[in-house]
Parts: structure tokens; sequence; C-alpha cells
């Protein structure tokens, strides 16, 4: 049996300006599964992936039109109402970017900027949740005891999956991850690939990759972004 519908995009379309990047898209998307999108350079597959938690909007130029809904656990919500709450859909939808991105302190420090952004004070409660997003990122092991170095030490397969692990933090229930492993080594991409096939029991994964065979590895659902138009692949 197919897990229930996460996401529903009808009828979306995506520009730059006058230029359409994305023209009518309508797929839908299922719980806890690992979809893919490839495709040619400069089609729009970063673009879309700012789409769905609304990055885009900071974008000059940039302009949506149609539907996205997304069910976080109490029916479809249509998140480009203008009255959304931002800061909860970016909880909801966490992002991890092509180059690891860590912020210039600590590696505990890095897991908990988000948590601080949100408001959270408890520091046991914070401990805990830092231990539990290092450990769903396969990382915990390797910097249980150096917590307090500087992230920019660890190697850029680590760098990756702390970026993972800050955004596991928020408990997100989708992850946009756009080209997770393109600077990594082929270990790195391993141990990526192993964490994402266990982390689709947690969320719902949306990769760009530029990879057919990881493609083949690892996703439940495959697009193509090509002439403005996702197909099946
Ligand atoms: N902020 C922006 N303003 C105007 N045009 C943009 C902006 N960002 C991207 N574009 C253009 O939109 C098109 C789609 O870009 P996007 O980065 O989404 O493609 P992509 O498929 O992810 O490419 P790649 O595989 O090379 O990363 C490109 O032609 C790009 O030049």
């Amino acid at each position: 049996m197919q897990n229930p519908i996460k996401i529903k995009i009808r009828h979306l379309y995506f520009y730059y300006k006058t230029r359409t990047i994305l023209e009518n898209i309508n797929i839908d998307i299922h719980a806890n599964t690992i979809t893919s999108i490839t495709g040619p350079s400069g089609q729009g597959k970063s673009s879309f992936l700012t789409i769905l938690n609304r990055l885009c909007h900071n974008m000059d130029g940039a302009r949506v039109d149609g539907q996205v809904t997304i069910d976080f656990g109490n029916g479809f919500e249509d998140i480009f109402q203008k009255n959304y709450a931002l800061p909860e859909l970016r909880k909801r939808v966490g992002m991890v970017f092509q180059a690891p991105n860590p912020l210039p302190v600590s590696i505990y420090k890095n897991v908990t900027f988000p948590l601080k952004l949100a408001g959270k004070k408890n520091k046991d409660s914070i401990r805990e949740k830092v231990k539990n997003a290092l450990e769903h990122a396969f990382l915990w092991d390797e910097v249980k005891d150096r917590l307090s170095d500087d992230a920019r030490l660890l190697s850029g397969g680590q760098q990756q999956r702390l970026c993972l692990a800050r955004s596991l933090v928020l408990d997100p229930q989708v992850l946009l991850l756009d080209e997770p492993t393109s600077s990594l080594d082929e270990t790195s991409v391993q141990v990526i690939e192993e964490l994402l096939a266990r982390l689709k029991n947690r969320c719902t994964i949306i990769m760009v990759s530029h990879y057919m065979d990881q493609v083949k590895r690892v996703a439940d659902q495959q697009f193509i972004l090509r002439d403005r138009q996702l197909k099946p692949g």
C-alpha cells in the first residue's frame, strides 16, 4: 500500500521576472519517501526546492503561481497563504545546501543555533536534542568528544552531516536536499546515502542530484526537470 500523500503541487508556475522557469507542474509526493529531481544544469531544480520552503519569496524578481499544499498532520495547508507563518514553515520544511555551510562556531553551537532561534531555553532539553540530531546524522560517535571544536575543522563529509543535523534538530517533516553529496568523496557519499535511507522513516525527502546511479539507489520516485516540466524519470 502506498504511503499517504504529503505534498500536493497543482498548476505550479515559477518565474524570474519575465522568464518562465517552471510551467504547470502537477505532482504528488508521498510521505516517508525519497523523491529525486535530476536534469540538465540551469533548468530550475534548485529553484523548485526553494518554492517548497518559500525561500524563493526572498529572491528579487522571483514569482510563484499555483498551489502547494502540505499535510503536516492537520490536513492540507496552503503554504502560499499570505498569513502563513514563515518561521513555522521553515521549521517543518528543512533544507540542506550543496556545499556544507557550517557557521564559524563550535560543532555544538552549530546544532543549537536553530533551537535558539526558535526560542528554546531549557539546557537539558537542548543537549538531548543536539545528541539526537547528531545521532540521526550518523555523526555523534565522531564528534561527541570534541563538541566545542570549531565546526570548520571537520572534514567535508562530516560538515555535510553536521548541516543535516542542524536541519534535523528541529524535527522537520520535509527535508529538501540540494545535491547533498556533490562535494564529497566516495566514502562520505556512501554514508550520506545510508543516512537518507534511514531518515525517510522520519521525514519526506526531496533531493536534487546529478548522479543517476545515486538516484537509482536511493529514490522511490524520480523526476527529470527539462523544458520547464517535471517528467517521471
Ligand atoms: N535569483 C535569480 N534571479 C534570476 N534568475 C535566476 C536566479 N536564480 C537562478 N536563476 C536562473 O534560473 C534558472 C534556473 O536556475 P536553478 O539554479 O534553479 O537551476 P538548476 O537546474 O538547479 O541548475 P544547476 O543544476 O546548474 O544547479 C537558471 O537559468 C538561473 O540562471
